[in-house]
């Protein structure tokens, strides 16, 4: 049996995403049982017609089940930790045990036909969704009756901060710094606020290994925090669901956080092998006690919007069958407030801070640089890219 490689390159190339997919010249017979041969090889032709990326826990199926299709159960040694995406292909087709050859080659076909139509109706309902706009890749900013706001639009990927979208939002709040509007909004397109930190961007690791990673992360989380401690006019949260991780924790900084009652608050640093970071180590104690925040923080205790409200993490909770057009009009009515004097209230109330915010920033991202290269933590990013986890 001759087979080939091929790759499938990928919108947003992390070393995760750019899994390949085997492609076979198969000299079986055909059986009479359950998907035949043909049926085998035109779901791996179609495999490579797809459109829209399948996300890699789709990929990461497909790898297994041709693996198991095509050479029985996993006999490959078991890759090291930090060989993160071999780790994860063996994993997952370790996972089908003994399952016959021909229920793996059932499965492949039946994947497939599934991704296909559910790839091509999802981008009919959803047109534009990831799409670029306004030269954001990841973000829609647009800007209207004094107020601009930054949308979080990755709603595939439950708004998850890949790198680019890190850079986008230090970007997209400069130049809100400087433009006409009064106030600025951060919120996320679809059910999810954000799903945090993209944990895929573990893995494309650069010639200088885990150690030159790790540092340019502290470094672009320094960057990216510090932005928000200085942002100079209103910065209001719009908390359309759920949140997770960094989206939680930089609400610290925010000087409004309107919440639907569908969000939840989620910092699960301990479980990721993870500390703190968004300056939360220093505003989530001020804001909810000591003893509040380590729940939080430390021990990954998920919070209602209802319970963020009465921690003070919230300003007011919303149903949210009425979520966007209360707050919106709020919003508006806020924005016709003279912008000079917001942001001079604004800086009295926070400029005495900003030093020691800086200095926590700067704190945090030193010890969540030595975190990232524990092994807490690596197993942790392997356990969700191989699915075994979530949170
Ligand atoms: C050394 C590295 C330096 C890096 C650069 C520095 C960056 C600074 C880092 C700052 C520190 C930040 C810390 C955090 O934010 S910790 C929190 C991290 N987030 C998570 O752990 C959430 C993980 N996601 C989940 O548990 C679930 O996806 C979730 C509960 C959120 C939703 O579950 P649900 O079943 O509803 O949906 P799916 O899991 O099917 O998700 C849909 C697709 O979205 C992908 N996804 C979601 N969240 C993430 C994520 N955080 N990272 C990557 N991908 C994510 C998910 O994989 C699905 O994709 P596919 O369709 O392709 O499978």
């Amino acid at each position: 049996m001759g087979w080939e490689q091929i790759e499938i390159s990928l919108p947003n190339c992390s070393a995760l995403q750019v899994i390949s997919f085997p492609v076979v010249q198969l000299h079986l017979n055909r059986t009479a049982m359950r998907a035949s041969q043909k049926d085998f090889e035109n779901a791996m032709n179609q495999v490579k017609l797809l459109k829209k990326d399948p996300g890699n826990e789709a990929k990461l199926k497909l790898y297994a089940l041709y693996k198991q299709a095509t050479e029985g159960p996993c006999n490959m040694p078991k890759p090291g930790v930090f060989d993160l995406i071999n780790k994860a292909k063996w994993d997952a087709w370790n996972a089908l045990g003994s399952l016959p050859k021909e229920t793996a080659r059932q499965n492949y076909v039946d994947l497939v036909s599934s991704l296909s139509s559910s790839l091509e109706s999802s981008s009919q309902v959803e047109p534009g969704t990831d799409r670029k706009s306004t030269g954001y890749e990841t973000l829609m900013v647009t800007s209207e009756d004094g107020i601009t706001k930054i949308m979080l639009n990755r709603p595939t990927k439950k708004n998850a901060l890949n790198v680019e979208m890190y850079h986008e939002i230090m970007h997209a709040l400069k130049a809100a710094s400087k433009d006409d509007s009064a106030i600025t909004v951060l919120t996320g397109n679809g059910d999810y606020y954000s799903s945090g930190n993209d944990l895929t961007n573990f893995t494309d690791i650069p010639p200088g290994g885990v150690e030159e990673k790790a540092k340019n992360g502290a470094i672009l989380l320094r960057e990216f925090v510090g932005c928000f401690i200085d942002f100079p006019k209103p910065l209001i949260a719009m908390v359309n669901g759920p949140a997770v991780g960094i989206s939680v924790t930089l609400l610290g900084l925010f000087d409004a956080v309107y919440a639907s009652d569908r969000a939840t608050f989620h910092t699960p640093f301990s479980h990721l092998g993870q500390s703190p970071e968004g300056c939360s180590s220093y505003t989530f104690p001020k804001i909810m006690s000591p003893a509040k925040a380590i729940e939080m923080l430390v021990f990954g205790k998920k919070l209602t919007a209802g319970e963020a409200c009465a921690q003070g993490l919230v300003t007011e909770v919303f149903p949210d069958s009425t979520f966007q057009k209360e707050v919106w009009t709020r919003l508006k009515a806020f924005a016709k407030l003279p912008p000079n004097a917001m942001r001079i209230s604004k800086g009295i109330i926070r400029n005495r801070e900003k030093e020691t915010l800086h200095a926590v920033n700067a704190e945090e991202c030193s010890v969540l640089q030595g975190r990232w290269l524990s092994d807490e933590c690596m197993n942790a990013v392997v356990n969700f890219l191989s699915r075994k986890s979530k949170l």
